[in-house]
């Protein structure tokens, strides 16, 4: 990767100064206000629109309408520059678009939204998804993970991609999370592990299994998924979130854990090894823990993550207690990537009563773990 330009660099000590002083369980007061937009020179971060009959365009026009009274950091959108007028216009945005790329793209935004074009088209169906569009909505996470890996972004942010149009044509991957690490194991020549975890202003959530039936969770469960897991996510919280020591909360799999065996042996046979062994490797992790009283507030004091055993163990608690602010991050990456918590929202999308609110905590997370992992490969 490229040297970090200013505004992302940091040196050890003012990092580490800064990270020990964070709360441990809060994100939201734990991240500082990104530099103003007067600050340069600045990596800008890299927007992938998503797919364009959602709501992915329409929050990415209002997230840079919001710039300044959110002190965004600059960003571009990888996208199709008529597309996004067209979405402007039927929304009634008023927003001057920029043919631009990574190099111009933090001093274009200021003034313009810096959209940097992709090789294929984008059309503009508001609500109804066309498979035509499945090259461009891949194409703009691959050039996104291009310029983070080449350092010409800071981090990629992606907007949200419905799932089955993409597999329609061909798609092979689950869904982001999952390309993001073939895209990355491509860059740097080995297999790169990723972890979903959904980051909220007093719950961070990582689910062990990620885009499966759920018949299909408890053979996919075993004890080595779960070390890794908790491995990559504790390194991650310390590397990029600044907390030292990180908690981990491993929740069980069965009602109450399992009851000692009662309700199932999964429990007994595969998480509480894997909750030894994390502990052995000397990180801070308990469990299992019945997953019906591991979310309330007074329990979510006592972890900075919780390790779920599947994908709705995970994401149910954390959208339900801050939908919009909830952010979706991948830990493991050699580079920083979030998302939106949310999907495409088909049925709002051009209407207007799409809500930026966790784009926006999307993008204020991503400048600000590219921040901590510049002080760490800067250091
Ligand atoms: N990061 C990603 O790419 C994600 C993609 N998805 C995909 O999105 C598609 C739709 O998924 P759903 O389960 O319907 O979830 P969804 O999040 O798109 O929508 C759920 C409900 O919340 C509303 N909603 C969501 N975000 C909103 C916002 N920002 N402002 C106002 N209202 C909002 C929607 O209108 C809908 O009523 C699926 O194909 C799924 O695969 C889902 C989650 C994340
Ligand atoms: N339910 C979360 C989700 O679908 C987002 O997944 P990803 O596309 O970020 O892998």
């Amino acid at each position: 990767m490229t040297a970090s330009p200013r505004w992302f660099s940091k040196t050890k000590a003012n990092s580490t100064r800064k990270r020990r002083s964070c709360p441990r369980n809060i994100w939201k007061n734990c991240a500082r206000k990104p530099a103003s937009l007067s600050v340069e020179p600045q990596r800008p971060l890299a927007l992938t629109s998503g797919d364009p009959s959602g709501i992915g365009p329409d929050i990415a026009l209002a997230a840079w309408a919001s710039r300044t009274r959110h002190a965004l950091p600059p960003f571009y959108v990888l996208g199709d520059v008529d597309q996004l007028s067209s979405r402007a216009r039927t929304l009634g945005l008023p927003i001057e678009l920029k043919l631009s790329d990574p190099g111009s793209a933090v001093r274009d935004f200021e003034a313009t939204l810096p959209v940097v074009p992709l090789r294929n088209r984008l059309i503009d169906r508001a609500g109804d998804p066309s498979p035509a569009n499945a090259a461009g909505i891949i194409e703009a996470i691959e050039r996104g993970v291009a310029d983070a890996m080449s350092g010409a972004a800071g981090a990629i942010v992606t907007g949200p991609i419905a799932k089955k149009p993409l597999y329609d044509a061909g798609f092979a991957f689950p869904g982001h999370t999952e390309f993001l690490a073939h895209l990355a194991g491509q860059a740097i020549g080995k297999p790169v592990k990723p972890v979903m975890m959904l980051a909220g202003p007093s719950l961070r959530a990582v689910p062990v299994t990620i885009h499966i039936p759920l018949a299909a969770v408890p053979s996919a469960l075993t004890t080595e998924l779960i070390v890794e897991t908790g491995r990559i996510t504790a390194a991650d919280l310390a590397r990029r979130f600044g907390i030292a020591r990180p908690r981990i909360a491993v929740a069980g799999l069965n009602p109450h854990a399992g009851e000692d065996g009662a309700m199932g042996r999964e429990d007994i046979d595969i998480v509480h090894p894997a909750v030894a062994a994390l502990q052995a490797e000397g990180i801070d992790a308990r469990g299992p823990l019945p997953a019906d009283t591991l979310f309330h507030a007074e329990a979510r004091q006592a972890y900075d993550a919780a390790l779920c055993m599947y994908h709705d163990q995970a994401l149910i608690p954390a959208k339900a207690l801050a939908f919009d602010e909830t952010v979706n991050v991948t830990l493991g990456l050699p580079f920083v990537r979030t998302s939106p918590d949310h999907g495409t929202a088909f049925a709002v999308a051009g209407t207007g009563a799409a809500r930026a609110n966790s784009l926006v905590a999307a993008l204020r997370l991503a400048a600000r773990l590219a921040e901590a992992e510049a002080g760490y490969r800067d250091a």
